[in-house]
């Protein structure tokens, strides 16, 4: 009889403690959010106002995941758009945001800030061993040089191989005239070893980094191509071979180097051709009379078939005087699409717009929030308008406008993306009409919400599929590998139309004809692409 009381009263007890707790959780909660958001920032007055989140450590980290522009544009209407550095927590670290041209221009002249802390997560993330980590960041000399650490060595190969004055001319010409059959700075080797490298490597994109921990196996076309002897792979660009002498100095394994070799190949396809897509997209969706005036102006760069020589003239396509229309979208697009962000970790405290952004911190200035600005970009800053880098050269300096980041990371292929892009763009117009099929599609949409490290994705299941008729078969004749079996003399399916999914135009890699010729990029409607990012 006791116990039954005695066990009424326990489950009253226990009925009654769970929202008593709940209220302490509640209240605690409160007190801390006022503190750190009210008071902490009175006494503070200097530091960069907090946005506030109510789970302390966690912070901002499920709207971050969920959509890291849509947070951080909550985060500025927050702050009444002021444009002032503020802080977000997203889990555990602090961020200043930086989102006013004139902070992150100063910030960009900042060299001492540091950068390689967020190289090393990010080498640590792919999975290179830590071994392989201390090895690439070991000091080494070099050719009698002062000593330097492998991704420093990595950076300078690159700015070297992509500077228009030193080694980038090579490069482009190699993509440009053989656009689909040569992985430009690879060779052909790396194609040999993985033939299906393109459909695997939009799936990892599409995966992003889940596809490092679920498939190891993602490296082993570089294990391959290493262990290739370099005299079958005598086409491998001057950087790369560069690279890898410097891995083998440093007895970097190979498992790890095949890991630092796709890093490179990841940022040097993994954005091209998502320019080309969108830049094709806009074109595709916009009116007749913007197919029509691009042609008409990229003519002149286009040579002759009979010609030996390069098919397309790309110092002509990438001047300002003489293709304003085509290097104005090439901005337009670039604009609309770039969703990354610069970012630097605070090795001591800095003064920014009257704000002190303290030591320790990470400092983020995001692409989208520069380039959607009413400001600098008037009241139609969201909206595409071919001509608004035509209508105002001046815009193409604006501090405003960086889709190539800036500073001491400032993209160094940005000239090799334009230059491809472009050429990719005019051969793809001159050779092709193109038609939406089904006519009613509407712009695909960006994938907001997912995390970029540069232009933005499309939303699942948002490809756009236009019809293609041959204009010119003298332009494709030019477009096919020597090896296909489709002579471009004989081919029958090219003279009739045909359906591509542009998402599977690599512009460098894959080209236009080498899809077609491979069958990759036909799809019938009911028959999802197998290249299509949304079918993967
Ligand atoms: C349209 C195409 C491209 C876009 C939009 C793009 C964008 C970017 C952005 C936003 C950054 C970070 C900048 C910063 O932190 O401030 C970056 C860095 C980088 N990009 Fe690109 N990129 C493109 C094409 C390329 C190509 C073709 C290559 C190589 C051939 C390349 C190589 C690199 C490298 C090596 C870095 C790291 C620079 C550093 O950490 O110092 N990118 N890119």
């Amino acid at each position: 009889m006791e116990s039954s009381y005695l066990g009424t009263a326990l489950a009253f007890a226990a009925c009654d403690v769970r929202p008593a707790l709940l209220a302490i959780v509640f209240v605690t909660l409160v007190l801390w959010r006022f503190y750190v958001f009210t008071i902490l920032p009175w006494h503070f007055p200097t530091d960069p106002k907090e946005y506030p989140y109510w789970i302390p450590v966690i912070g901002h980290l499920r709207s971050f995941y969920k959509s890291s522009s849509r947070l951080l544009s909550d985060a500025r209407s927050y702050f009444g758009e002021s444009c002032e550095p503020f802080a977000l927590t997203v889990p555990g670290q602090k961020w200043y945001v930086l989102t006013k041209a004139e902070h992150v221009a100063a910030t960009y002249k900042m060299e001492h800030l540091s950068y390689d802390i967020f190289a090393v997560e990010v080498i640590r993330m792919v999975g290179v061993s830590e071994d392989g980590i201390r090895k690439a960041f070991q000091e080494m000399g070099h050719d009698g040089g002062p000593s330097k650490h492998l991704v420093r060595l990595c950076k300078e190969y690159q700015l070297e191989q992509l500077s228009p004055r030193k080694r980038l001319h090579e490069l482009v010409q190699c993509s440009v005239e053989l656009l689909r059959r040569h992985l430009a700075y690879f060779g052909e080797r790396l194609q040999e070893v993985e033939p299906d490298l393109i459909r695997i490597f939009m799936a990892f994109e599409t995966l992003s980094w889940q596809a490092m921990y679920q498939y190891p196996s993602f490296f082993m076309p570089w294990k391959k191509f290493l262990r290739t002897p370099k005299s079958q792979r005598i086409d491998t660009s001057w950087f790369i071979s560069k690279i890898e002498e410097e891995m083998h100095r440093r007895q970097i394994a190979l498992a790890d180097s095949a890991i630092f070799l796709f890093q490179l190949f990841w940022s040097i396809n993994g954005n091209t051709r998502k320019a080309a897509f969108w830049m094709l997209s806009y074109i595709v969706c916009g009116d007749q009379d913007l197919v029509d005036a691009i042609r008409a102006e990229t003519a002149p760069a286009m040579s002759e078939p009979e010609h030996n020589g390069t098919v397309v003239d790309v110092a002509y396509l990438v001047n300002q005087e003489t293709c304003p229309r085509l290097n104005s979208i090439w901005g337009e697009s670039a604009r609309l699409t770039a969703f990354a962000a610069s970012v630097r970790f605070l090795t001591h405290d800095i003064e920014l717009g009257g704000k002190t952004l303290r030591n320790g911190n990470r400092l983020m200035m995001p692409q989208r929030q520069l380039h959607f600005s009413t400001q600098a970009f008037g009241h139609t800053a969201t909206l595409f308008d071919p001509d608004r880098f035509l209508a105002d050269p001046s815009l193409r300096r604006n501090p405003s406008l960086r889709p190539f980041g800036g500073g001491a990371t400032m993209c160094p292929g940005r000239n090799l993306a334009k230059q491809t892009t472009l050429a990719f763009v005019a051969m793809l117009l001159h050779s092709f009409h193109l038609v939406l099929y089904p006519p009613d599609q509407k712009l695909p949409e960006p994938a907001e919400g997912k995390p970029s490290i540069g232009l933005v994705d499309v939303q699942n299941g948002n490809d756009l599929r236009v019809r293609l008729c041959t204009r010119k078969a003298a332009y494709l004749s030019f477009s096919f590998p020597s090896s296909t079996t489709l002579s471009p003399k004989t081919t029958a399916p090219l003279t009739g139309e045909k359906l591509l999914c542009l998402c599977t135009s690599n512009p460098i890699q894959q080209s236009l004809a080498s899809s077609i010729a491979h069958n990759q990029a036909w799809a019938a409607p009911s028959t999802r692409s197998l290249l299509a990012p949304s079918s993967l």
